[in-house]
């Protein structure tokens, strides 16, 4: 599955953006005629749409595209993903890492498409709590594993730049099916993660 190239981008959905954009750049009182900002409700409409393909993508299909049969049923862990968001009640960004672990039960999975399904539910107006679950049931539901954990840090550019205004907090969400339910593979999980 490849990233949406400039090309890519639909251009009905690219000219109304832009258009709205203008009236919004206009409306927070600048000129969109200088030069600066002549091209920026078209580049901000297209940051948008880039920033919010996952719509437009199948995470199940990622993950059915690359599953393989195998016998290894131990942790595999694959930790410290990029995360950016966009937080769906300001549309500012949320930014950290995701980490997850999962114990086969007779198939493995590229491990390439985790952080791709990652970006799939991330590219969408999200909560932090939804995205974590999304991740969650994406992977227990598709690759039925004996189970699973997302943990996701984050920080939330609507609590640094405006609002409460505070710099150094960081929300943590966690979620854990089947094996990682019982708490002693849940520590052995947060142990590895450096939690
Ligand atoms: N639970 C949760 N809350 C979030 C997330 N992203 C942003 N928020 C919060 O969403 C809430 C929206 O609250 P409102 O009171 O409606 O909005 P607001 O007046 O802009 O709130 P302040 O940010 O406190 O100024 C804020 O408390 C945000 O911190 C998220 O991923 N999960
Ligand atoms: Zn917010």
């Amino acid at each position: 599955m490849a990233y949406k190239n400039l090309e890519e981008y639909n251009l009905k959905v690219t000219e109304d953006v832009k258009a709205r954009y203008k009236s919004i750049i206009e409306d927070l009182g600048e000129d969109t005629e200088r030069e600066g900002l002549v091209k920026t409700p078209e580049r901000a409409a297209k940051a948008m749409q880039f920033l919010t393909q996952g719509y437009d993508q199948d995470p199940i299909a990622i993950l059915k595209g690359a599953m393989f049969k195998e016998s290894y049923n131990e942790m595999v862990i694959v930790k410290d993903i990029e995360l950016y968001s966009l937080c769906e009640h300001h549309i500012l960004p949320f930014f950290g890492k995701v980490h997850i672990a999962y114990i086969p039960n007779g198939y493995i999975v590229g491990l390439s498409k985790l952080p791709r399904i990652v970006d799939v539910y991330a590219r969408r107006l999200q909560v932090q709590e939804r995205l974590t679950e999304q991740i969650l049931d994406c992977i227990n539901d598709t690759l039925k594993p004996q189970g699973v954990a997302v943990v996701i840090e984050a920080s939330h550019m609507c609590m640094m730049m405006r609002g409460v205004q505070k710099q150094n907090s960081i929300t943590t969400t966690s979620g854990f099916r089947g094996q990682f339910e019982k708490i002693e593979t849940r520590n052995e999980f947060l142990k590895l993660i450096g939690k």
